[in-house]
């Protein structure tokens, strides 16, 4: 067992400002949910579970290509060997993945533009030159001590060379076994990176002569959205040019988080798409403090369904944090992954601290009062248990495996998260039990993926303890409020085959994990996805607990698109 020290978490809550639209908008699911089936005869139904309180649900984005290729069944499939969610704490030999660019259609606005694009679409002109053009156009670069500084990105603090310049993070998502929500308020939880991750590459321009026309640009792959900020519009809003030191990472004061704002409302984001403001909010902030106003252009992709508890906002700020801090010198590679021979490269552990903390930054612009798990567990992967800040490895001895199913139903994390605050301090000693009993629930988690079982019996025996303790979890996060029916019917249907399934992550719709034993045959596997499916729920794999952030720094040839 390896313990991390604390890892950048900060208990206060920050508020948030009026561009995250999810407090006015209404969850108008008004989804009804019917009592599970008990899994034993003699006990009694659960009660009826009432849709989470003031969820915004944002619409379900296209899935991501490499979602499409983990499917359970995928629609065009026979009925073949239905892939699951492995935990294995080997890194994932599957090479990344790397969506294709889009078309655009920009709308002009005198201070800031932003495109729309049709997601995964085909072959959009890169308006970012070829590696040998931009070397002709560059070369020798204007810097002295950048020419100095051979291939590599100059290490000093501080300085970024002013040769246009590529670098690249990913980091994971994550599932939570035990313990979400009752994490916020002090209790134990245990999770795992997933081998989905978010991808940003960043290409820094060079400062040019004319400095009206240097722009930021964050191309949003997901959504299929371009923004674009004249660094004079952000120097004259954010009253700062000069990134105030990397090595530190500060949170976003209530009145910087207003200027980004106002920097946000220029943009007239569509309101089908109004979610993403929080994240845009993230993406500003990291940017300016880490990298000043300085011109450049950042390319997101993912392979995360967002809002679904898969960690999507973590993994966004985990990846956005690990590029820039790169990109700024203060954080490099240690070495390359065995196997995979694409140039992601490690990251020693007192920069993934940077990082973490950088990320933590970033999240409580997205959430409000996280914990802190997500993005730990995507900054140092592997499987945690996190508790208070403090972050466990944990070492699974067997393969655990898991099915995945997305109920396709969106839900907005920060919000169900208020919502349990809220109920906290409404019933603040039975709520008290609750956060308690899950700790208790997430300590034996965490001892039980650890014991060596050698055999069926023993095997089995640790499944049934594993299957027994989701199940509890799952009603205590009944009593938490985030439970849903479309959650529900998943555990319904899973039950009629006497598996036992959770909710992942913050609930209200989302994720939903389900214990796959060992013993348990493909043929009966079979029946409960394409039952699963019938309700139009996704199921589908991932492998469990590899490596968290990874980074590429300069020459990232493979990066789709824009930087090659
Ligand atoms: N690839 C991405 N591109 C743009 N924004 C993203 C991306 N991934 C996450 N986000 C931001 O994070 C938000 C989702 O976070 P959250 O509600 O916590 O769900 P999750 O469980 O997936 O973390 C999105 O609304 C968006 O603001
Ligand atoms: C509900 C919570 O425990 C996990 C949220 O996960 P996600 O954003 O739904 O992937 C919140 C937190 O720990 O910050």
């Amino acid at each position: 067992m390896h313990v991390f020290t604390r890892s950048g978490v900060e208990r206060t809550s920050q508020k948030f400002h009026s561009t995250d639209t999810s407090t006015v908008k209404k969850n108008k699911q008004n989804k009804t949910a019917t009592p599970i089936p008990s899994r034993s005869h003699n006990r009694r139904p659960l009660p009826p579970i009432r849709p989470p309180s003031p969820a915004l649900p944002p619409p379900q984005p296209p899935l991501p290509p490499i979602l499409r290729s983990r499917l359970a069944s995928p629609p065009s499939a026979s009925a073949s060997l239905p892939p699951l969610a492995v935990f294995r704490l080997s890194p994932p030999s599957r090479p990344p993945h790397f969506p294709t660019s889009t078309a655009a259609a920009p709308i002009h606005h005198p201070a800031a533009s932003i495109h729309h694009s049709c997601a995964r679409s085909a072959g959009r002109a890169s308006t970012f030159p070829s590696k040998a053009t931009r070397l002709l156009h560059w070369w020798p670069p204007p810097n002295p001590v950048a020419a100095t500084s051979g291939s590599r990105p100059c290490r000093q603090e501080g300085f970024v060379r002013s040769l246009m310049e590529v670098c690249a993070a990913r980091a994971p998502g994550k599932i939570i076994l035990a313990g979400e929500h009752a994490v916020v308020h002090g209790s134990a939880a245990v999770a795992a990176a997933i081998d989905l991750y978010t991808r940003c590459s960043l290409c820094l321009m060079p400062l040019a002569d004319d400095k009206a026309a240097a722009t930021l640009e964050l191309d949003l792959k997901d959504p299929g959205l371009t923004f674009s900020w004249p660094c004079g519009r952000l120097r004259e809003v954010l009253l700062t040019d000069e990134a105030a030191g990397a090595r530190e990472a500060r949170p976003c004061s209530p009145d910087r988080l207003a200027s980004i704002a106002r920097l946000l409302e220029e943009h007239e984001i569509p309101e089908a798409k109004i979610w993403l403001s929080a994240g845009l909010s993230a993406f500003l902030f990291l940017y300016t403090s880490i990298l000043g106003c300085r011109p450049g252009k950042v390319t997101v992709s993912s392979d995360l369904p967002m809002g679904s508890g898969l960690g999507s906002s973590a993994a966004f700020c985990v990846s956005m944090s690990g590029v820039l801090l790169t990109a700024a010198g203060v954080v490099t590679a240690v070495g390359g992954i065995s196997g995979e021979g694409m140039g992601w490269e490690l990251v020693g552990k007192d920069d993934l601290e940077l990082v973490n903390r950088w990320a933590f930054q970033g999240e409580k612009i997205i959430h409000g009062k996280p914990s802190g798990i997500d993005n730990a567990v995507s900054t140092f992967g592997s499987m945690i248990k996190f508790k208070k800040g403090e972050l466990t490895n944990l070492k699974s001895s067997n393969p655990v495996k898991m099915l995945i199913t997305d109920t396709r139903v969106g839900r907005n994390t920060k919000a169900l998260v208020a919502g349990v605050s809220e109920r906290a301090s409404r019933h603040s000693d039975a709520m008290a039990s609750v956060f308690n009993a899950v700790n208790s629930i997430s300590e034996e988690v965490s001892s039980i993926v650890e014991l060596a079982a050698n055999d069926e019996i023993a095997i089995t025996s640790k499944e049934e303890k594993l299957a027994e303790l989701m199940e509890m979890n799952q009603g205590l996060l009944q009593c938490m409020g985030v439970s849903h029916s479309s959650i529900e019917t998943v555990l319904r249907t899973t039950l009629k085959f006497n598996l036992v399934s959770k909710l992942t992550g913050a609930g209200g719709g989302g994720c939903v994990l389900t214990l796959i034993p060992t013993m348990l045959s493909n043929l009966v596997l079979e029946k409960v996805i394409a039952e699963l499916e019938s309700h139009s729920f996704r199921c589908f794999k991932v492998e469990v607990g590899g490596q968290g952030l990874q980074v590429c720094q300069g020459g990232c040839s493979y990066f789709n698109g824009d930087v090659v």
